[in-house]
């Protein structure tokens, strides 16, 4: 701990330094000279002991010790001013380090791979790291602290050489016990919450879903409740448990300590005793001493206590400089070939990929797919074929384990992916409801391009949003985000409708859209894939997964997947050909659902 701690204090100090040098000036300052000031103090009082314990008449004596008297005020008062002078710089300092280091961490985490982010290792890493930003803010006061005793401890270290070398040990020796306690009892409370980060986070879920608004009707009319509490209180009371089990401990490494600083105390005193005994030390001296080993130790205890904090604190800060560490490994390359102006074919050739930590199948296995510019590219097949794996590693999200895709001549894999992403629009199948305005839903899309009214209406009218704009209470303005005030609910079909006109605001040369009538009524979807077909005839490239095949008709090219793999591909002509075909099969079991024959009303 002593090895790490002078690195985790100066990653503190420049964690503080970046925040508000001035305020770090200040806090140094007043502490350093808090410390002289008590240093002065003490000597002061061993002067006022002198005179006052010395040979002479009382009023004499009393006379002859105003002038320390009047030292031991002064460096009072300056102790006072300079202590509330780094209240007030620490007070500064500490919510503007909370930010800096929230900032630092979020800032990265945002820009690493998608990979990354799904990874369980890294995501327990971020959930321990999240607390390493309060826990920067804090170890600016316990540093302050830390700073002090050490320097007080220094003084009264000082003065008690000066009166008498035996002392020194002593005062070590009395404030071990308490040292070791305290950092033995901080270091099973850090490793226990590593145990059991994940244990807690899984409760803590557990708990929330019994709050969350989206859950609230299934928990109603499912009455999922008590078992939501029975699964939250099974795992409250491990955590008890855990809790019982440390408190235990520290009960008894407690006595422990307790027990020792007793015997060192007792031999403190003896000593102290014995040097007044054999006159080894006068009256005076020893008075001073005992107000210095008292000082001394009641410093070291609070250093000792300090120190634990600040190492408490510093084993998340700790964890939180490995995330950065980690995210920075993961980060999106920020270089890479650029892309051709005009892209005119995407090809995937023999892509195989395996999602990391996935033992079983590759979600995909050799594909080879050509997207050609312009075109409408159809990707169907039953759930789990792969088909949004491929529309993520065409997004670039993902990366093949073999084989390549190309755009024209420049593979993705070494392609500048911001460029990359720039060229992409995506609907996903789970898109993001961002609890904001209708207007940053849909400007989201190119968050950097100053907000348009005209292109926003543009997109809305695109994805026939136009309507649920105009019905909205504050039309763009309505927040939609319920249960914050003014807050305002859309259905699945609008929240569609917007996340459709958001990827059309992006306009990006090629739109991937993953099912994206699956929430429409039957006009809204007729009109989206018109206006799909309109887009391609622009000269944008489609990327359509859907299960409506009737949708697909128009498809310039269909894929089909299964496991993995393409199975089938061709127009829609050539893939209803073959009689045993595996789309003409899915396709003559969707349209038989919707055959209609007279009579059957009245049947
Ligand atoms: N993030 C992920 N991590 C691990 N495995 C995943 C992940 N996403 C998908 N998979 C797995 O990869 C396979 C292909 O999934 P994918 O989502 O590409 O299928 P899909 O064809 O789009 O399915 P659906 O029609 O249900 O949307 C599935 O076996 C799935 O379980």
């Amino acid at each position: 701990m002593i090895a790490r701690m002078p690195h985790l204090i100066a990653s503190t100090v420049r964690l503080a330094h970046r925040a508000d040098p001035r305020a770090l000036r200040q806090v140094a300052g007043a502490e350093f000279g808090g410390g002289v000031a008590q240093a002065v103090g003490l000597i002061a009082v061993n002067a006022v002991l002198v005179r006052i314990l010395g040979p002479g008449e009382t009023g004499d004596r009393i006379t002859a010790a105003v002038p320390a008297l009047i030292a031991v005020a002064v460096t009072a008062l300056i102790g006072a001013l300079l202590r509330s002078a780094s209240t007030a710089g620490t007070g500064r300092l500490e919510p503007k380090v909370f930010r800096v280091a929230t900032e630092e961490y979020l800032e990265r985490v945002a820009r690493v791979e998608l990979e990354a982010v799904e990874d369980e290792e890294f995501h327990k890493l971020l959930d321990s790291a999240q607390w390493g930003a309060e826990s920067a803010r804090r170890m600016i006061k316990f540093c302050t602290s830390v700073v002090a005793a050490a320097i007080s401890l220094i003084a009264a270290a000082g003065v008690l050489t000066v009166l008498h070398p035996a002392l020194l040990p002593l005062l070590a020796l009395m404030t071990l016990p308490s040292a070791w306690s305290s950092l033995t009892i901080a270091r099973r409370r850090y490793v226990s919450f590593h145990t059991w980060v994940q244990h807690a986070r899984a409760g803590q879920l557990l708990g929330r879903l019994l709050i969350d608004a989206q859950a609230a009707p299934e928990v109603r009319v499912h009455n999922i409740g008590p078992f939501l509490l029975r699964h939250f209180r099974t795992m409250a009371e491990t955590g008890e448990k855990e809790q019982t089990r440390l408190a235990g401990l520290a009960a008894r490494t407690g006595l422990i300590a307790s027990g020792w600083t007793g015997l060192t105390t007792a031999a403190t005193y003896a000593t102290l005793g014995l040097l007044l005994w054999t006159g080894a030390m006068d009256l005076a001296v020893a008075g001073t001493a005992v107000i210095a080993i008292r000082t001394g130790s009641a410093n070291l205890d609070a250093l000792v206590i300090q120190l634990n904090y600040l190492y408490e604190e510093s084993l998340f800060v700790a964890d939180m400089e490995r995330l950065c560490e980690e995210a920075d490994r993961r980060l999106i390359p920020g270089t890479g070939l650029p892309l051709p102006a005009e892209v005119k074919t995407i090809r995937f050739e023999n892509v195989s990929f395996t999602y990391p930590g996935v033992s079983e199948r590759p979600a995909l296995d050799g594909v080879d797919v050509t997207i050609p510019a312009g075109r409408i590219i159809a990707l169907v097949g039953n759930n789990g074929s792969g088909k949004s794996t491929l529309a993520k590693l065409l997004c670039g999200l993902y990366a093949p384990d073999t084989g390549r895709i190309m755009w024209d001549g420049v593979d993705a894999a070494e392609a500048d992916r911001a460029e990359l992403f720039d060229r992409v629009a995506v609907v996903a199948q789970d898109f993001y409801r961002w609890p904001f305005t209708a207007r940053v839903n849909v400007a989201i899309g190119r968050p950097d391009a100053p907000s348009d009214e005209h292109l926003l209406d543009a997109a809305a009218e695109y994805a026939g949003a136009g309507g649920t704009i105009g019905s909205l209470p504050r039309g763009w303005d309505t927040l939609l985000a319920r249960g914050y005030k003014g807050g305002h609910q859309i259905s699945g079909g609008q929240w569609q409708r917007l996340g459709i006109a958001r990827a059309r605001h992006r306009d990006a040369r090629v739109l991937v859209v993953d099912e994206p009538t699956s929430a429409l009524d039957a006009e809204a979807e007729q009109r989206v894939f018109d206006q799909i077909r309109a887009l391609a005839a622009e000269g944008q490239t489609v990327i359509l997964i859907t299960h409506r095949l009737h949708s697909v008709r128009h498809a310039d090219e269909i894929y089909v997947l299964e496991q993995g793999r393409v199975t089938e591909h061709g127009s829609f002509d050539e893939l209803m050909r073959p009689r045993d075909g595996a789309f003409r099969r899915m396709y003559l079991v969707q349209s038989s659902q919707y055959a209609y024959e007279e009579g059957e009303a009245r049947s």
